[in-house]
């Protein structure tokens, strides 16, 4: 079996008196589609936060990509390749879409002050492989007749999708996705769902996802882990999860 890509032991968040997240461990391999599951107050966002570190984790290890990332702050996590949505759209919603697809990939650019100021050879050529990066991926999440419309003005779904190109256009090695089914309807989840497998299968992106849709869990997972109140509760493929009755009971019997 190969490296896994992230790997994380005995992860743990407290706040004040309230331990959100107590021995959480995962374990992601290169190209796999994970999911977290678990009922609302889980924990699941709060691993994610501290997993890209707009947490400092109370205690355990991260290790990404090979090296140790726990406490590292999170704009060096991005840099590293673990990229993330949030629950709620944040995009820059009076920019173009276009725009966003490019401010997001200034934050990862060779280039500095003086090298954009005098327009060097090299700046161009990085300005130009941006843009060549973000008309590739909107043509890939079907949003390039959009390019120059403001963001606000995209329906929910595609600004959904504009947050997985914005993502993208990064290069990430690991894309996480907190809860990117939320909101959307029947037609844009199966659009999403196909979204995903694409990125696992024809650009062998990992995709660690925090998701409450059951069928596109279910049906999008190579591997799914349950997290309780802060546990870990169970961790298997999606057939192992559905018949476990420990999940069954803490989560799947409640909908
Ligand atoms: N910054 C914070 N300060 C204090 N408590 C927090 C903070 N963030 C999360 N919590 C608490 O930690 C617990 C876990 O929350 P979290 O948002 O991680 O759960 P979740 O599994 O993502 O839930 P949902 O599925 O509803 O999004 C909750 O009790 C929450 O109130």
């Amino acid at each position: 079996m190969s490296r896994p890509l992230l790997d994380v032991s005995g992860l743990t968040m407290r706040f004040g008196g309230l331990l959100a997240v107590d021995g959480v461990h995962l374990s992601v391999e290169p190209g796999q589609i994970v999911s977290m599951i678990g009922p609302n107050g889980a924990g699941k966002t709060t691993v994610f936060n501290c997993l890209t570190g707009f947490y400092k984790p109370s205690g355990g290890k991260i290790i990404f990509d090979g090296r140790e990332i726990q406490g590292m702050p999170g704009f060096k996590v991005a840099r590293r390749g673990m990229i993330r949505t949030f629950q709620h759209v944040r995009l820059f919603k009076e920019m173009t879409v276009v725009e966003n697809l490019l401010v997001a990939q200034h934050q990862h650019m060779n280039t500095n002050l003086l090298s954009g100021l005098f327009k060097t050879p090299g700046y161009r050529r990085s300005e130009q492989e941006a843009l060549e990066r973000a008309a590739y991926w909107l043509d890939r999440v079907d949003l390039h007749a959009f390019a120059n419309r403001p963001a606000n003005t995209l329906a929910y779904g595609q600004q959904r999708r504009l947050e997985i190109a914005r993502c993208m256009v990064t290069q990430p090695k690991l894309l996480m996705l907190d809860e990117p089914a939320a909101g959307l309807n029947p037609r844009e989840t199966d659009d999403l769902k196909e979204l995903i497998s694409e990125l696992r299968d024809q650009h062998q992106i990992t995709v660690l996802l925090i998701e409450h849709d059951m069928k596109l869990v279910m049906s999008i997972s190579d591997r799914i882990v349950v997290i309780n109140q802060g546990r870990p509760l169970a961790a298997g493929t999606p057939d192992e999860i559905k018949q476990n009755p420990d999940v069954i009971k803490a989560y799947l019997g409640e909908t």
